[in-house]
């Protein structure tokens, strides 16, 4: 009865978070170019009430499953070392190509059009570790891809995938199955 009654709470406030959230984020047609619905989550930052309601909600998704966080330039920076910090393990960052020092391992990826480079400093993640990989949205899932074959390449097991967005027409979530990953996304669009 009383696990009921928690449940019930508990999806009571993961409904008024994604209203919230829902009126917070601002639907930009047209950017950055023309058929693009751009979602923008800078006024979530206006906001620290609301700001540490995700990340909690984020943190009870990975509580207790994972070793590190990985977050993704720039954006999957803003929840991604929140939670690292909710949880108490390392956050470590994924760059986009030419920005970190050496040693470094990097990964190319597609574009719609040509190609595109990401990178993470060498001997952060250490192998076997469990990894939840962390950006704010999830659209076509090339770069999460690119990220998580990042995290394998160096032998550590991709266990989790978590964003604040998904986009569902774009089908992200087919293209991460692969990794057998759990995967969780705040809120649909
Ligand atoms: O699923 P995908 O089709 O790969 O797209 C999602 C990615 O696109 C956006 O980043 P962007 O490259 O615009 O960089 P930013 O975070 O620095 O704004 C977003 O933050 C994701 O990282
Ligand atoms: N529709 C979208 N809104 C915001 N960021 C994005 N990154 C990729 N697609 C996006």
């Amino acid at each position: 009865m009383e696990n009921i009654q928690l449940q019930d709470q508990l999806n009571m406030e993961k409904t008024t978070l994604i209203s919230k959230l829902k009126e917070t984020i601002i639907n930009v047609p047209d950017f950055p170019i023309e058929g693009i619905q751009f979602k923008d989550i800078t006024p979530i930052f206006l906001n620290p009430k609301l700001y540490e309601e995700v990340i909690e909600d984020l943190a009870n998704f990975s509580r207790g499953k994972v070793d590190a966080v990985v977050g993704i330039e720039s954006r999957g920076y803003l929840f991604g070392i929140g939670i690292a910090i909710a949880l108490d393990v390392p956050f470590i960052l994924i760059r986009k190509k030419g920005k970190l020092p050496p040693p470094f391992v990097s990964e190319k990826y597609d574009l719609e059009y040509g190609t595109s480079e990401i990178e993470m400093r060498e001997g952060q993640i250490k192998p076997g570790q469990k990894i939840l990989i962390h950006d704010d949205l999830l659209a076509t899932g090339g770069t999460t891809e690119a990220a998580s074959r990042l995290v394998e390449k160096q032998g550590a097991i991709v266990s989790q995938f978590s964003f604040l967005i998904g986009l569902k027409d774009l089908e992200g979530q087919k293209k991460l199955e692969q990794f057998g990953a759990e995967i969780y996304e705040v809120l649909q669009f």
